[in-house]
Order: structure tokens, then sequence, then C-alpha cells
């Protein structure tokens, strides 16, 4: 839990009292759904938590903002996020119901109000939003062409709306084709080994209404 505090100092109460409770709560449904593997549970605040807020390192949402986490799994990065910034609107998709599951008890074990969930694929959400984040779901050619459609015109932030997707290792293939997308590493911002290879890569999308 310490590794939260020390890159996000200004928690209040509420927040670190969700971000404590959150580990126990995945501990538990774990053992009847395994949504995290068994070793990343002990690591669960960096590998999983301080993972899906090197997002929020990138850019921080606006109040009011609407944020989709495709793939989300177990709830990752969609459910640390949602803790963070209360004001958003999010909604986490998953094509799997147990692991939709799980997130529904964990949002609902821990009062989070601005969490919205779908046991769908991606392709079939209708909706629009000014980020889609993601973690470990498809490479980003198959990713762009099952957002396109669900990204709102009107830009607020200071990136421009689109994706925003947690990615590990060698990314110059995946992204050669993508010319306006930017490789934030998440080392800039955490200092433990495991952010070494890993960055936030943020792709603008263009409305196509
Ligand atoms: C490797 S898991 C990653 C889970 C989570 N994002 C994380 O990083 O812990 C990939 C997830 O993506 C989901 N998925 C794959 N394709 C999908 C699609 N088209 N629509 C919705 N969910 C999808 C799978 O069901 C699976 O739960």
């Amino acid at each position: 839990m310490k590794e939260i505090t020390t890159y996000f100092p200004d928690l209040t109460e509420d927040q670190k009292d969700k971000f404590e409770r959150l580990k126990d709560l995945y501990k538990d449904w774990n053992l009847k759904i395994n949504v995290v593997s068994r070793k990343d549970i002990d690591e669960i605040y960096t590998r999983h938590v301080l993972h899906s807020l090197g997002i929020a390192k990138v850019q921080s949402f606006l109040p009011g903002s609407k944020v989709m986490d495709v793939g989300t799994g177990g709830g990752f990065p969609g459910i640390p996020l949602a803790i963070l910034f209360p004001e958003v609107q999010f909604h986490l998709v998953d094509s799997i119901g147990k692991k939709i599951k799980v997130v529904n008890e964990v949002a609902e074990g821990l009062g989070l109000e601005n969490v919205k969930t779908s046991n769908c694929r991606v392709e079939e959400v209708d909706e629009q939003y000014d980020f889609i984040v993601s973690r470990a779901v498809a490479q980003m050619e198959t990713f762009v062409r099952w957002v396109k459609g669900k990204v709102a015109k009107k830009s607020n932030h200071e990136l421009k709306n689109g994706i925003l997707y947690l990615k590990g290792g060698d990314l110059s293939e995946e992204l050669g084709k993508y010319k306006t997308a930017k490789i934030y590493p998440l080392s800039d911002y955490f200092k433990e080994d495991f952010f070494e290879t890993k960055s936030v890569v943020h792709l603008p999308m263009k409305y196509k209404g």
C-alpha cells in the first residue's frame, strides 16, 4: 500500500481506505474465481494497482469525463482508476462473465458508484468515451479496429481523446504505422524494477460519427 501513497500522496482518507481494502477483496474472490495469478496477489499494489495508475501520471481525467476499460479482466486498469477519479464515469467491459462477476463484487465491496460493467465483446458497445484504456488485450491494430467510433468528438483534456494503453517491451514494430502514437515510459514516474520496460501508449483517435 505504501507503493501507492508514495506516488499519490494526495489521496483522501476514503481513497486510502478503498485501496487498502482492495487487496483482501481480491484475495477472497481470487480463491473462488482466479483473476490474478497467485504470485501476483502478494504484489498486487505494484503489479496491478500502481501499474494501472500509471495512466493517471500521463493524463489526469477531468470530473464528468467518460472512460472505458476494454478487456478489464479482474478490473485492471479500471478499478484502481475509478478509486483515483471518483467523479469520472468508468465502463468496464469483458467478454468473460465470471471475470465481470469478480469486478462487480469488488466494485460493490468498495462502494464504487462510478463504475458500470458489461459482459460483452467491446465491438458490441455503442457509446462514446473521452478515453479508452486497456492492458494486455490485443495488438494495437486489432484494438483500434474494435474501438473505432467509440471516441467522443470534443476533447477536453490536455491529451486528445483516444486510447491510453499499458504496454510492455519494444513497441517499434507494433506502433510503426501509428505516427501520432506517443510512448510514455513508466520508469519516468515509478522507480520499481517492474516498470523498467513498461509504458503507456497514447494514440489520439478521430471521432467517427
Ligand atoms: C489477459 S486478460 C487482461 C485483463 C486485464 N486487462 C489485466 O491486465 O489484468 C485479457 C482480457 O480481455 C478480454 N477480451 C479479449 N477480447 C475482448 C473483446 N473483444 N471484448 C471484450 N473483452 C475482451 C478477455 O476476456 C480477458 O479477460
